[in-house]
């Protein structure tokens, strides 16, 4: 009834682009930052003027991880390094902190006026392991998971919580690594191999293979079931609804 192997008695869902379809607006807004940076910095340097991808390099480089990194990851791709910088760097300081912090601006101009809208049938399946009696935990790489699934409505049908600022407090790293997944599963009381990981990210689905978990479903928002699959999806699904239709064992 929730395609999910027998043993598996907990539920660790990412938030962008699997639960709420905020991973747009992610993404849009890496873009418009990445690509003002890259502007100026061809200006300035007189390199040639290559925009961000919002295919591969938001993939590769910016999906799943947290803001800082992605930052970090996409320069490096490039063969770029900026300073640091610190928290309080104005939005548009050539800096990591200033590049995160336009990028953040936009974010939360867009999901203010805009909303959050969830994907109905992770609602559905959302409902269906909680009628289940499988424990439920959100588990986001963004500073802003409390403030989305507010928005989303999502607070009712979730347990626990692990996003941006819980990983900061706790000193955990952001996925690839394992961390933050593992510090969901701790929160719900259950071992990791009891736990199955629910992730669009290609970084997220590493994570999930990367901490032993029970069971990693890869949900394919963006055409690219094979690389889910190569970094550590045991399944591939388009939308949480389709596991419906498939048996309680996997
Ligand atoms: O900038 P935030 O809201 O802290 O989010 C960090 C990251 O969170 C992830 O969930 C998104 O996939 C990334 O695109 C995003 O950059």
């Amino acid at each position: 009834m929730l395609g999910l192997p027998a043993h598996v008695t907990a539920c660790l869902f990412d938030l962008d682009g699997v639960l709420t379809q905020t991973a747009r607006v992610h993404n849009a807004a890496w873009t418009e930052t990445f690509d003002d940076f890259l502007r100026r910095h061809a200006d300035t340097t007189g390199e040639p003027y290559r925009p961000f991808d919002p295919g591969p390099d938001y993939h590769r480089y910016v999906d799943g991880r947290p803001r800082l990194d992605g930052v970090r990851t996409f320069l490096a791709s490039r063969g770029i390094s900026v300073p640091e910088g610190t928290p309080d760097d104005p939005p548009g300081a050539q800096t990591v902190h200033g590049i995160g912090n336009q990028k953040n601006a936009l974010v939360l101009e867009r999901i203010r006026s805009i909303g959050v809208d969830v994907y109905p049938g992770s609602v559905t399946y959302l409902k269906a392991v909680a009628a289940a009696g499988l424990r439920r935990a959100v588990v986001t790489a963004s500073a802003n998971g409390r403030e989305v699934i507010a928005a989303a409505g999502l607070e009712p049908l979730l347990e626990a919580r692990v996003d941006g600022l819980t990983a900061r407090a706790e000193g955990l790293r952001g996925k690839p690594q394992p961390d933050t997944f593992l510090a969901g599963a701790k929160m719900l009381g259950v071992e990791p191999k009891q736990a199955v990981v629910f992730e669009d990210a290609l970084a997220g689905v590493e994570a999930g293979r990367a901490g032993g978990f029970g069971y990693v479903v890869g949900v394919d928002r963006a055409g690219q079931a094979d690389e889910l699959l190569a970094h550590g999806a045991d399944v591939v699904v388009t939308d949480l609804a389709e596991l419906l239709d498939a048996g309680r064992s996997a």
